[in-house]
């Protein structure tokens, strides 16, 4: 019997099966659309503890849409491999007509996705992309001269002139109803799912994960208590917006309905989401500015050490790098601080502080990450001048004045064994700017 021609549907950073732009765009193809997703081995085989949670997620995303697919008589199609070879094994199996799927901004990702579309090409099947993770992608906000912007607040204007300024009311939000097209889904029976232990990772069933969505009376506070450790004050979104279990766009909505601050931070994403697509050389490893890559970092391994367990002696310092050892999490100003700390009082480059985050967040994304510590490190878009050095004491004081977040974190605080700090942060503050004048004024 000949097979019976499909469509396929890629999940990457989209593990979700509502309000998907591709998945969209598939299901209203002349196709019955079968959703992949593939375990990437080249992305796996680099993580060092296998009992990692973002896998761990990844995996009960999988199983959700897997149940959901389930009620519709379909199923997700699952592999684990590298991703070409995959295709290639797909492609033999499969009478394949068409494939979709929606942008991904990583080197790697786009490496990857230009392989699999040549491969596609040479077998005359149309690769169609999307965008779905952001509002706004690549060169959709450009400066007046048609340049891509490398400052926020000009960027973020613009961006919210555009989302105002479409014809349609809320067009750039508007969700994608996949749900109406479901009946389009292949008819199939459930498909296997590799296990984790086969791909050599552990299981955690004990694993909490925040919530997927976020109550309106706690964004309308947002921007009063969103940088005190202590509060709960943020969306704890950060993991389901990085790999698509929700929408951007329905958050987006809810966003403009309760908080501007939010709002603010959602474009955040979506600015150095385009900061690494039109300056991928921040994904690879240099500074967006030059310069920065002069200077000469003292990159003491213990003092690295001490910072990565938690052990510098600066409490604020030590209870951020101990909430993402012991959860995978840390708040927004604590990455802030900690971040400062590393590249301007240990002088240790922001590279290596940026590999430990992407070992340990869950939430690890590759723009966010880099432009977070690039803005640390001062060598970023938008970055603070070099010279405006944070005082771990005073934002202590300021950020958790009752020491409520830093005594969650060491209970040990006022006992001889908690040790004391690692540099005086005068001294090291002024070997800092000292490192950074020299490297900039030659
Ligand atoms: C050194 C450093 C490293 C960081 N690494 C990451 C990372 O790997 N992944 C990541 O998602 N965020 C990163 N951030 C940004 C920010 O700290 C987290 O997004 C936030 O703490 C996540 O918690 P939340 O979901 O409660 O955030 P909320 O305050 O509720 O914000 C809502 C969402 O907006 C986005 N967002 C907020 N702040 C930023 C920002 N500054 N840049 C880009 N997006 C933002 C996130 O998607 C977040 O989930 C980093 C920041 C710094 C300073």
């Amino acid at each position: 019997m000949p097979k019976k021609k499909i469509a396929i549907f890629w999940h990457r950073r989209d593990m979700r099966l509502h309000d998907n732009a591709g998945l969209y765009y598939a299901l209203k193809s002349e196709y019955p659309v079968l959703p992949l997703f593939i375990f990437d081995k080249t992305i796996l085989d680099e993580l060092e503890d296998k009992r990692d949670r973002r896998v761990e997620f990844i995996m009960r995303a999988v199983e959700d849409m897997q149940e959901k697919l389930a009620k519709e008589d379909s199923s997700l199609l699952v592999r684990y491999g590298v991703p070409l070879k995959a295709w290639k094994e797909i492609v033999n199996e499969y009478d394949v007509a068409e494939v979709y799927t929606n942008h991904d901004y990583e080197p790697y990702a786009k490496k990857r996705d230009g392989e699999v579309a040549d491969f596609l090409k040479k077998k005359d099947i149309p690769f169609h992309t999307f965008k779905d993770q952001v509002i706004f992608e690549k060169e959709e906000i450009l400066t007046g001269k048609g340049t891509p912007y490398t400052v926020f607040t000009p960027y973020s204007k613009s961006w919210l002139e555009k989302l105002h300024g479409s014809k349609e009311k809320n067009f750039y939000v508007k969700p994608y109803p996949t749900e109406k097209y479901f009946d389009k889904l292949h008819k199939t029976k459930k498909l296997p799912i590799p296990s984790l232990e086969e791909m050599g990772f552990e299981r955690m069933p004990d694993e909490e994960f925040p919530s997927k969505k976020v109550r309106d009376e706690k964004l309308a506070k947002y921007a009063e208590l969103r940088d005190y450790p202590a509060a709960p004050g943020t969306s704890r979104l950060s993991i389901h917006l990085r790999f698509g279990t929700i929408s951007i766009r329905e958050l987006a909505r809810q966003a403009m309905g309760t908080s501007k601050t939010f709002l603010g931070e959602l474009i955040w994403r979506d600015f150095y989401q385009q900061i690494l697509w039109n300056f991928p050389h921040v994904g690879e490893g240099k500074a967006f500015r030059p310069e920065y890559d002069r200077i000469k970092w003292r990159n003491n391994e213990e003092e690295f050490e001490k910072w990565c367990q938690g052990q510098t002696g600066y409490p604020i310092v030590d209870a951020g790098m101990r909430q993402l050892n012991e959860t995978g999490y840390m708040h927004n100003r604590l990455r802030m601080i900690t971040a400062s700390f590393l590249v301007k009082d240990l002088l240790i480059d922001w590279r290596w502080g940026e590999a430990y985050f992407d070992k340990k967040l869950q939430d690890y994304d590759m723009a966010a990450n880099n432009g977070g510590w690039q803005w640390a490190a001062g060598s970023g878009t938008d970055a603070a001048p070099y010279f405006r050095i944070f005082n771990p004491t005073t934002q202590a004081k300021k950020f958790d004045p009752q020491l409520k977040f830093i005594k969650e974190w060491i209970p040990e605080l006022n006992e001889l064994d908690y040790p004391d700090p690692i540099v005086d942060h005068k001294e090291a503050r002024e070997h800092c700017l000292k490192a950074y004048k020299e490297a900039l004024d030659s």
